[in-house]
């Protein structure tokens, strides 16, 4: 049995991508190619947005890390991951409510996105975890960069729901760059920028710890995936000689 156009059921979809506050329009009961494009669209662009923060969420954000990583390989730049998490978050929802926790969320997504340029993506990892990447952005950058976005974050005063009070939050900052001319892999670049987090929580919160050397730490598959590349000769070069 073929299916037609007309029996398609899109009620829901339409319903989901209403409630969502996108409006794609349809003209009849049967929706034109171009109507039902705009509704996979509409719906892909929802699959990879944080409800709350209006963010990219983790799926999307995933998806940007492995075209930096592809890039920085090629282009031998380094790329910086930074993975941001706000400090006793858990505390904020206790004294203020859930609401009030949820309007930080918001205001922190807002001030991180405030600070960087629009060829970086911030976006929300989850619960109060963020994650941005910095194409282009070396050591020296990288560092004063963090630590911009620590201040800017500690300094805002947050209006809470009740519309009576404000408060302030810090946040830990951990990172990692991308190594430049190595086919990394984006598991290892979030393990390692979270390496760093842990230990910016460990030392106190409130502060920026980033991997000092961008490119030692490849792991074994990736020094042996990178030897086999470049070694159009096919001769068998043990990476640990090599690195
Ligand atoms: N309001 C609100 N709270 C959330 C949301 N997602 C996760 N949380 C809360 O975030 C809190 C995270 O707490 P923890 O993981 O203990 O971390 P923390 O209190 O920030 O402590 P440290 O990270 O160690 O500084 C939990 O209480 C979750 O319920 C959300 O979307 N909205």
């Amino acid at each position: 049995m073929t299916m037609r156009v007309a029996d398609l059921r899109l009620d829901h979809a339409r319903a989901l991508l209403r409630r969502s506050g996108v409006d794609v329009p349809v003209a009849g009961d049967v929706p034109t190619a171009q109507e039902l494009q705009a509704i996979i669209d509409a719906l892909c662009e929802l699959s990879e947005r944080d409800a709350l923060t209006g963010l990219p969420n983790r799926r999307a954000f995933l998806g940007r890390l492995a075209q930096e990583l592809d890039r920085s390989s090629r282009a031998g730049e380094t790329a910086l991951l930074l993975m941001l998490d706000i400090d006793h978050f858990k505390s904020v929802n206790d004294r203020h409510g859930h609401l009030a926790g949820d309007a930080v969320l918001r205001a922190v997504a807002r001030t991180l996105q405030e600070q960087v340029r629009p060829m970086d993506t911030v976006a929300r990892l989850g619960g109060e975890e963020y994650g941005i990447v910095l194409p282009n952005c070396g050591p020296g950058a990288g560092v004063m960069l963090a630590e911009r976005l620590r201040q800017a974050v500690a300094q805002q005063a947050i209006a809470l729901p009740d519309g009576r009070s404000a408060l302030h939050v810090t946040v830990s900052i951990g990172g990692a760059y991308s190594p430049a001319w190595v086919r990394s892999t984006v598991e290892h670049w979030l393990e390692r920028a979270d390496r760093q987090l842990y230990e910016a929580k460990r030392q106190g919160r409130n502060r920026v710890m980033i991997e000092a050397v961008p490119v030692s730490d490849v792991s074994a598959e990736e020094k042996q995936a990178l030897f086999a590349w470049s070694d159009p000769d096919g001769l068998i070069i043990d990476p640990a000689d090599a690195v």
